[in-house]
């Protein structure tokens, strides 16, 4: 029996903990989530300067507020969660200044949070006055430990104080135009049956209609479930809640087990229209979930996002500058090392991708950033954020000589034949080891210049002619270092000089042959290499120069120079 690596029995106490089901009814199994496609993006709600501020150690002042603002609107989303204008006075003031005419746009409406308090109520409308387009969002936990230990309320006596809530909330509103929301915080422990009791009180209460939509927010306060426990739970709801029609349903994930963004996705599979998170997932412990990653999801699904994306590094910027916290070089979309490959075979693969890419958007006769995207390991352009390639390949000791000729390629124009990509690649591998640091693009230029360019700038001939005396016969001659003159006849320029040095006492086949021009930022250079065989070892040479007969001596004398240094007997 195969019984290779067994584990063994930890130490930890996880025996301290019950599964999730043991402490909440899931309804019954007759889900349609599974099967289902998302095609159109959720109504998105940022609650980063509520559920995101309420979390920082140092909360938003009045220019961070107002600059995350302005960020959400330009980013295009349309409800925004403004704060919780009872809680301090910061927050008041910002919702009185957002009530300044002119500061919300007109397509968008805010979102003021407030307990189901009255006289926390109050003062959310004191700050709400005069403004239009308002969502007061009413939140009470429900769950049976948080009625029991912190509100001390059983079940009746909790949905009471709720009703008596609401019912004020809709007092104060009068025929404003403002809408409700209700969120029985800690929904994913609470019981179904009363979940729905309680909602559906409130939209009757509320008198919700399709024109005057309710907002039935079911949050995963804390994560306590694998994400379809969650989308069970929602797809119930989904089914249960009355006057649907007259109802959005709306999701509230927190990520305490990492998969918030996959309980958001679900639950939008479940029925839910309306998602709630912050941009890059900061809020309460492990965060809300994060609406970047979920926009740039549909996006990657060919599904329009409904905001815009275009410059995530401008968004990363602001919201690190708001939230005085970094995003993390692996986060999804908008991390440092996000489009980077390291490793040879991914650098190999996104190197053909990216050609193949370019192929294809020729082929169709549209530019690369409209194309359809298919390269490896890359599962957007990074184009599409706003990226550019230079961070794609990086090269350490795990990379391979496709992303090595990418670098050279991409920043110094170098199209290295093959055998010598293979060649390069165990010399950057010599030198990465050692270190065992990253090597840049720069310092890849100097170690392909030093390896294959240098041995050959002292062992140049000091001056030289060909001629082509008849057609197909032409000679070299010219003085060697050291003063040696040598002359030589061949069918081409290089075999004359082969000829010449073998005259000399060096004999050399040259084995591959190539030159190119490199771009015009480079002065009119050609640059030739040549990999020849001399003394009994093969050895490669390269040269650059504005004449590509002279980069091509070079790149011979370079060669011979480094086989003569592979080998014991002088050539
Ligand atoms: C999941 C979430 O994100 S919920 C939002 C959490 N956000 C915040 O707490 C940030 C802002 N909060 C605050 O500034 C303060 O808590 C305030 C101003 C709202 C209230 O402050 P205080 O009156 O000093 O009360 P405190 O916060 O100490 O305790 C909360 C009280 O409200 C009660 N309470 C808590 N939630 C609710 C609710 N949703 N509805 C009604 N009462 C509630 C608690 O039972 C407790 O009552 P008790 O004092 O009789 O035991
Ligand atoms: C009350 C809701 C909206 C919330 O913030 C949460 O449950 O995390």
């Amino acid at each position: 029996m195969y019984d290779w690596n067994r584990q063994r029995p930890s130490a930890m106490p996880y025996h301290r903990y019950r599964p999730a089901h043991d402490r909440v009814e899931v309804p019954a199994a007759d889900r349609a989530w599974p099967a289902r496609r998302i095609t159109e993006a959720p109504l998105w709600v940022p609650v980063d300067l509520r559920d995101g501020n309420q979390a920082l150690a140092e909360p938003m002042d009045p220019a961070r507020k107002r600059r995350m603002f302005e960020l959400l609107t330009t980013m295009g989303y349309k409800e925004i969660e403004v704060g919780y204008p009872s809680a301090s006075q910061t927050d008041f003031d910002f919702v009185r200044h957002l009530a300044t005419p002119g500061m919300v746009p007109d397509d968008v409406s805010v979102v003021v949070f407030t307990a189901a308090r009255r006289d926390l109520i109050e003062r959310t409308f004191a700050a709400i006055e005069g403004m239009s387009r308002v969502v007061v969002h009413l939140y009470t936990a429900t769950a049976p430990t948080w009625r029991e230990v912190v509100l001390g309320h059983d079940r009746a006596e909790l949905h009471a104080l709720i009703r008596d809530a609401a019912e004020h909330v809709a007092r104060l509103a009068g025929d404003r135009d403002i809408r409700f929301q209700f969120s029985p915080e800690v929904f994913n422990l609470t019981e179904p049956d009363y979940v729905l009791e309680v909602c559906n009180g409130l939209t009757a209460l509320w008198d919700a209609s399709p024109d005057r939509p309710v907002i039935h927010n079911l949050p995963a306060t804390v994560e306590v479930a694998t994400p379809n426990v969650y989308a069970d739970q929602i797809e119930y709801m989904h089914r249960h809640l009355d006057r649907r029609d007259a109802v959005i349903l709306s999701v509230h994930p927190h990520n305490d087990r990492g998969t918030g963004v996959a309980c958001a996705e679900l639950a939008v599979l479940a029925g839910a229209q309306r998602v709630e998170g912050c941009l890059f997932g900061n809020g309460e412990r492990t965060g809300n979930v994060d609406l970047v990653t979920l926009a740039l999801n549909l996006h990657s699904q060919g599904v329009d996002p409904m905001v815009d994306l275009s410059d995530i590094d401008e968004v990363r910027r602001v919201v690190e500058h708001c939230n005085r916290l970094p995003v993390p070089d692996r986060h999804p979309y908008a991390g440092d090392l996000v489009y980077t490959a390291f490793s040879g075979t991914h650098q190999d693969a996104i190197n053909k991708g990216l050609a193949h890419h370019a192929k294809r958007a020729a082929d169709l006769g549209v530019p690369p950033e409209r194309a359809p995207w298919e390269v490896p390991y890359l599962p957007i352009d990074p184009a599409d954020v706003g990226r550019d390639y230079q961070a794609v390949i990086r090269v350490n000791s795990q990379s391979g000589k496709g992303g090595i000729a990418y670098l050279l390629h991409t920043r110094y124009g170098l199209e290295l034949p093959r055998r010598l990509q293979i060649d390069f690649s165990s010399v950057v591998q010599r030198a990465t080891d050692g270190s065992g640091e990253e090597i840049t693009a720069e310092q890849l230029w100097e170690l392909f210049h030093a390896t294959y360019v240098a041995p050959g700038e002292g062992a140049a001939p000091v001056e030289w002619r060909t001629v082509e005396k008849a057609p197909g016969v032409h000679v070299f001659e010219g003085t060697l270092p050291g003063g040696r003159r040598v002359h030589g006849t061949g069918n081409g320029p290089l075999a004359a000089l082969t000829a010449a040095l073998a005259a000399g006492g060096t004999e050399a086949d040259i084995l591959h042959y190539a030159e190119h021009a490199l771009d015009p930022g480079r002065g009119g250079r050609a640059i030739a290499y040549v990999e020849l065989r001399a003394g009994g070892v093969t050895r490669w040479g390269a040269a650059q120069d504005t004449s590509v007969l002279t980069a091509s001596v070079h790149a011979v004398m370079a060669a011979v120079a480094r086989a003569r240094e592979g080998t014991a007997v002088q050539v």
